[in-house]
């Protein structure tokens, strides 16, 4: 095989992530929220994919309901600080996201938290990743989809159903300021007939 003919194959099977500057749209929400997207910001998004679906190791979690306990409607993995990432690819995006990021958050995404919506039927209430400092300061969640096309919604917190998002195969969505304290987000069940979609967050240290 020629050295030209393995260039190209490699060319037409590019896995990675692609520029950010000058490229992602930010929209201001109301009380110190926005939201930056870059649709298709990945490419060979179908290759990531498939190999997450085979690398991660999902489980399913169950959680106390009333006097009993229900299952989680999605499957989880979380990558914490310092654990290897299960495709290079979430590296060069993670490196990517920080380095763009730096000026206006001031420390790195470090961890990599993955969900898997298998079909319609799996969703995510809504909700701020309030847990951590994401609680009292502003933060940034950056959030890559693969695979079918989901709704990400966001409402002020007491407020009305305001964004919704189709996110697709590769596109990327930054939700920051005070997105996680003051506005609320899901993704909702739905009733059509869609595929998998798996959903990488990536987050700064202490925030969940
Ligand atoms: O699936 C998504 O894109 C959102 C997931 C999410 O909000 C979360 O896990 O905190
Ligand atoms: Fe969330």
């Amino acid at each position: 095989m020629s050295v030209d003919f393995q260039a190209s194959l490699f060319e037409g099977s590019r896995v990675g992530v692609g520029p950010l500057a000058g490229r992602v749209q930010r929209t201001e929400l109301s009380r110190g929220a926005w939201v930056d997207l870059l649709p298709g910001w990945f490419e060979g998004a179908d290759q990531v994919f498939e190999d997450l679906v085979a690398r991660v190791p999902w489980r399913a979690e169950k959680r106390p309901m009333y006097d009993g306990v229900v299952d989680v409607p999605r499957l989880l993995h979380t990558y914490g600080t310092g654990d290897p990432l299960p495709h290079p690819a979430l590296v060069e995006a993670r490196e990517a996201l920080s380095a763009h990021y730096a000026p206006e958050l001031g420390e790195p995404f470090v961890t990599a938290g993955c969900c898997y919506y298998r079909d319609g039927r799996d969703s995510v209430a809504w909700h701020g990743d309030d847990l951590g400092r994401g609680r009292t300061v502003d933060t940034m969640v950056a959030i890559v989809s693969f695979g079918s096309p989901r709704k990400l919604q966001l409402r002020p917190v007491g407020g009305q159903l305001a964004v919704s998002h189709a996110l697709g195969h590769g596109d990327l969505v930054v939700m920051g300021g005070s997105c996680q304290r003051t506005w609320e987000h899901a993704v909702p069940k739905t009733a059509r007939p869609v595929g998998p979609r798996i959903s990488v967050q990536f987050r700064p240290r202490n925030v969940f």
